[in-house]
């Protein structure tokens, strides 16, 4: 196993009627800035809870982030947050709100006008506002990571920030939220839960067994309860994928081992040329770079066809083969494109590299050996 360290100090609060609860979670005397996206709170009765639990709390409003977050729009909310001497941010959404919120944290506690130099160059240096997460789309595990990914209209360009510090001081995580998402959103979030499990357990093996054993169980659970999600919305399924994505992506199966990283990358790259979501773009890559870097990634391909997919095959590189063919299979159960062209869209790879390029993001992979030429490559593999 590699060395770690882990950390997770975000209280948990899982389940039905737990938003009432976030009172007791904000200190005291905290100006409490609400970060919500475009408005499905106020729709489906969770702006209402929220307000409620935090009545007799100074609360400032910030509406309207976006899905794949823009800085442009969190300078405004951090001059709103400085005005008003907000000293508490906290996110109400899905991934892009909750990863907002973590940024805007920082942001304000810069400031600075324009920190995107400062937050890239070193986002750790920042000690960021304290910020609490309500979830409304399990999918990201933003809710108790230290990850924000912030897109920039002016530099065209969307990168992950990531700050030990940021991490939610709670994540609320009420399943029964969910029953006003959309279908399309649901199959997003079951499958990008899946990849951030694949992107950590399909590298090189090291002595794991209680990561893998666990990345295990995410995967199985979210290949038999995300196809139940989108057909029944049951509460079981609700909890079930909420709860497997909160873990796929909060530091626990990523310790210890190597992580490749490789497919959100150029998926990053893909939201940021044509706007697709991030899930799409995620699902349109990871087949095909998988098949390119089959060889090197065979141990635990084998190891995921026998404990994940239940397949009966003594050759490895067989194996391998026919786990990428189940997972393409169950991305496109989740009517995920699992090719570039069935998004409509023309990818160029060139334009894919220079977003690359500007990120620092130059060697890929868990072996840091995907370069231009392969991303190349896997893009025209994938068209
Ligand atoms: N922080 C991380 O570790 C991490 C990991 C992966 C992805 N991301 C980023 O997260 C973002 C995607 O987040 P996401 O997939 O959670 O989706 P999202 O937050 O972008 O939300 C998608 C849509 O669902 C709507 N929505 C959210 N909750 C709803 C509800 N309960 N009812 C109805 N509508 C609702 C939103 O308003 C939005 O229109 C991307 O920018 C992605 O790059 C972050």
């Amino acid at each position: 196993m590699m060395t770690f360290q882990l950390c997770n100090p975000t209280e948990i609060r899982f389940g039905k009627g737990q938003i009432a609860t976030v009172g007791d979670l904000v200190p005291t005397d905290a100006r409490i800035l609400l970060l919500y996206g475009g408005g499905s709170i106020k729709t489906n009765g969770v702006y209402d809870q929220v307000m409620t639990a935090l009545a007799d709390r100074p609360v400032e409003e910030f509406g309207g982030v976006e899905v794949n977050p823009y800085y442009e729009t969190l300078q405004q909310a951090a001059r709103i947050g400085r005005e008003k001497g907000v000293s508490f941010v906290l996110g109400v959404g899905g991934g892009s709100v909750i990863d907002a919120a973590k940024f805007l944290a920082a942001m304000i506690a810069t400031g600075l006008d324009d920190p995107w130099d400062r937050l890239a160059a070193d986002p750790g240096s920042v000690v960021p506002l304290p910020n609490g997460a309500i979830l409304t789309l399990p999918a990201t595990g933003s809710e108790s990571n230290p990850v924000s990914v912030i897109s920039s209209t002016v530099r065209s360009l969307k990168i992950p920030f990531a700050s030990q510090a940021a991490r939610p001081r709670f994540a609320i995580m009420d399943p029964t939220t969910m029953l006003s998402l959309g279908r399309r959103q649901l199959e997003n979030g079951a499958v990008d839960a899946f990849t951030h499990v694949l992107e950590q357990y399909l590298t090189l093996p090291v002595n794991a067994p209680v990561q893998y054993g666990f990345s295990e169980t995410l995967l199985k659970v979210l290949i038999e309860w995300g196809p139940k999600l989108i057909e029944t919305r049951s509460e079981e399924a609700c909890e079930n994928v909420m709860w497997a994505a909160n873990q796929a992506l909060n530091g626990l199966i990523g310790a210890g081992v190597p992580q490749d990283w490789s497919t959100h990358m150029i998926g990053h790259a893909i939201t940021a040329l044509h706007g697709i979501d991030h899930a799409r773009t995620l699902t349109m890559i990871m087949p095909s770079l998988l098949r390119y870097k089959l060889k090197d990634k065979s141990a635990m391909l084998a190891r995921y066809a026998r404990n994940v997919w239940e397949i009966d095959e003594r050759d490895d590189g067989r194996a391998a083969e026919l786990a990428i063919e189940r997972t393409e299979d169950f991305m496109a159960r989740m009517s995920c494109p699992v090719r570039i062209s069935q998004a409509g869209i023309e990818l160029d790879p060139q334009a894919v590299l220079d977003h690359l390029q500007h990120a620092n993001q130059t060697s890929l992979g868990e072996r840091a050996d995907i370069k231009g030429d392969d991303v190349r490559r896997i893009i025209a593999m994938a068209a």
